[in-house]
């Protein structure tokens, strides 16, 4: 009998980065990083997995087009699964699965498009082959940063110290709910594929930055502290400035690598001068930027000040094409205060289409198990209902 399962994860975001490696193989980091999960629904990993015993082989489709199944973090959380559900029920980890896999965002452009994949592919093979317990260990080995999807809220994900990464999980620190006013917006300054990847970007920098055993050592397990106790006491100054220094020292690190790894762009520093001139002109820090390995920027702030923000952002970075298209995930109507203007923009707005849309979401739960047929996106033979060729 073939059975079949169908689950979503979201993205998330570290405003402790993780950036090195002790373990290429296991995935296993430098330092602890730590991240807010975000709500499913406006960016997601959708994974369909169908087992049956008319299956030949393991095969998988991403965005409608069939991927080599030779990817060894595919194979790696295939095997741990099957290692896990072999003690349960030894009858189903022999059967063959085809997997598919679709994201409702860009695909490898620096949107944490790895992160929610790999969460969502082990959580919907763990549903599938009925694993119980911790998952993050093997969704660590599809990509580092997957491991804090697993999860909603604020997540940490420790380094841990054992060669065999037993002890390299992440952990829920808040609830989704703990701070229900912090709101997020992805500034997507570009979505086409990125230069150079996380992973190797991340492996020069191991081999060729003094500033990043800096970092390890003597940065982020004080900052990882101070991190959780603003997240504790929902002091909103602090855990800005301490989310803006740890993507700028992340940044300074991707600098220091030999040759340099350049993640942002000049909009993106744009956009940093941005939140820092607006900050300056409401006495406290109101918004926070985090920049991954890409130009595009995420913001925190409370949701007081997000009409006023967006209006600003909307005026400062005008978008090429007004409309829907330009805010996704936004309701309200927006103000712009205009007598602060100037000090916002001190030679007037740039040009038309820096910024190519604004996502504006929240801090959301981890993955969840979709009901009803038509949710899969597989059909009755375990064939992609949507493929591309
Ligand atoms: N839904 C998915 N299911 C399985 N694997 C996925 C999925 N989405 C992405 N991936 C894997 O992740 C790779 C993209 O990872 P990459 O780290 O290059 O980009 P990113 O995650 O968007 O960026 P970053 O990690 O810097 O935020 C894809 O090529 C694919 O192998
Ligand atoms: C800058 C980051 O987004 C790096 C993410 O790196 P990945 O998790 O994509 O790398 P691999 O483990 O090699 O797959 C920071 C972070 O998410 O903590």
């Amino acid at each position: 009998m073939a059975s079949i399962v169908t689950c979503i994860a979201p993205v998330n975001i570290a405003v402790i980065k993780y950036w090195g490696k002790r373990d290429e193989k296991l995935i296993l980091p430098l330092n602890d990083s730590l991240s807010a999960t975000l709500s499913t629904e406006q960016m997601h990993a959708k994974t369909t997995v169908m087992i049956s015993p008319n299956f030949t082989k393991d095969r998988i489709w991403l965005n409608g087009k069939e991927e080599s199944f030779e990817n060894p973090r595919l194979v790696a959380c295939l095997r741990e699964i099957r290692k896990r559900a072999t003690s349960k029920n030894g009858k189903n980890c022999e059967l063959k699965v085809h997997i598919c896999s679709e994201n409702n965002f860009p695909t490898a452009a620096g949107l944490a498009s790895s992160a929610a994949g790999y969460a969502c592919l082990v959580y919907t093979l763990g549903k599938a082959f009925g694993v119980e317990g911790d998952l993050t260990s093997i969704a660590r080995q599809g990509s580092g940063s997957a491991c804090r999807s697993l999860m909603g809220g604020f997540v940490r994900w420790m380094k841990g110290t054992q060669n065999d990464g037993s002890d390299s999980i992440a952990e829920q620190v808040f609830h989704e709910n703990h701070w229900a006013d912090m709101r997020v917006l992805i500034l997507v300054v570009s979505d086409s594929r990125k230069k150079v990847s996380s992973t190797s970007g991340m492996q020069l920098s191991v081999k060729t930055s003094d500033l990043l055993k800096h970092r390890v050592q003597n940065v982020v397990p004080q900052r990882t502290k101070e991190m959780i106790q603003a997240l504790e006491s929902k002091c909103f100054h602090t855990f800005a400035e301490l989310t803006m220094r740890d993507s700028s020292s992340f940044h300074a690190v991707c600098l220091d690598t030999y040759p340099p790894a350049v993640y942002m762009n000049d909009v993106s520093h744009s956009i940093v001068d941005f939140v820092h001139r607006y900050n300056k002109l409401k006495g406290s820090n109101k918004v926070a930027y985090t920049f991954d390995a890409g130009p595009n920027a995420c913001l925190f702030l409370l949701e007081e000040d997000v009409p006023e923000v967006v209006g600003l952002i909307k005026a400062v970075f005008p978008p090429h094409v007004e409309g829907k298209t330009f805010m996704r995930g936004l309701p309200v109507e927006n103000a712009v205060i205009q007598q602060d203007m100037d000090l916002l923009l001190p030679s007037g707005p740039h040009e038309a289409g820096m910024i190519k849309y604004v996502i504006h979401t929240k801090v959301g739960s981890g993955p969840k198990t979709l009901d009803g047929k038509n949710c899969h996106l597989l059909n009755d033979e375990g064939l992609p209902k949507n493929l591309i060729s």
